[in-house]
């Protein structure tokens, strides 16, 4: 019987106040990993979905400089792509004193998706982990940063044991290819949250919680969370 993980519902009346809720958290957060440790890390996803909350988080007052943002998963785009995580970043939450934040991305030219992975691999094993806060998106299909459920190699990505910090990810689904921090080191978080928007990711992400043989991704991730994941929801 598969464990139910616990988790916490913060749910809210408008996107907007759930934006502000999760920046304010998340915000505090790093503040505490800065003054306890002298450097947070934060690891964000991309999509349509987290706009609103890079926007809001980019106006809180915190000491940035000592904070380095990454990202969970990347396109196989470059950063002026529409479809760059990097770019949906740079634009909506590097901005202000944030622009003072150190930040770690995943593509790299000139490389195919292995080698940009291996060389983001080898990037991110510098950085201090476990992150410090990692805030997760969702799809309909039930896939978390870039765990596809048609993924070639998905068995790997979930792979509690996977010492690889970054892989290359290829799934029909999922468009281009990929690149994605691996499941240990999602769940290894500090504070980990998933931030969903509408009734049909609610209506998703309740069935895979109440699954007794769970095989969504996100349920693999919130599972192997070493601190109860904060799902964050509004209509
Ligand atoms: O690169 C990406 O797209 C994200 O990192 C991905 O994991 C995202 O969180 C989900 O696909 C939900 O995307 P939406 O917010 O667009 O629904």
């Amino acid at each position: 019987m598969a464990r139910p993980v616990e988790t916490a519902w913060h749910e809210f009346a408008s996107p907007e106040e759930l934006a502000e809720a999760l920046a304010g958290t998340v915000a505090e957060h790093l503040a505490g990993a800065v003054k306890s440790r002298g450097h947070a890390t934060l690891a964000v996803s991309g999509g349509s979905t987290p706009a609103r909350f890079f926007r809001a988080l980019s106006a809180k007052a915190l000491a940035w400089d000592d904070v380095t943002i990454a990202l969970v998963d990347e396109r196989f785009v470059g950063a002026n792509s529409e479809r760059s995580n990097e770019r949906l970043v740079r634009e909506k939450l590097l901005q202000g004193p944030v622009a003072n934040a150190s930040f770690a991305g995943l593509f790299s030219a000139d490389s195919d998706p292995d080698q940009a992975a291996a060389s983001a691999d080898r990037k991110f094993a510098g950085l201090p982990l476990p992150f410090d806060v990692v805030v997760l998106g969702m799809g309909l299909d039930g896939h978390t940063a870039s765990f596809f459920p048609d993924a070639e190699n998905l068995d790997a990505l979930l792979d509690p044991s996977q010492t690889r910090v970054v892989m290359p990810v290829t799934a029909p689904s999922a468009g281009e290819p990929r690149l994605t921090l691996t499941l240990p080191i999602l769940a290894s978080a500090r504070f980990l949250a998933l931030h969903i928007e509408g009734e049909a990711k609610r209506d998703v992400l309740d069935a895979t919680l109440s699954d007794a043989k769970p095989t969504a991704p996100i349920r693999r991730v919130l599972d192997a969370a070493a601190s109860p994941p904060q799902i964050y929801w509004t209509a």
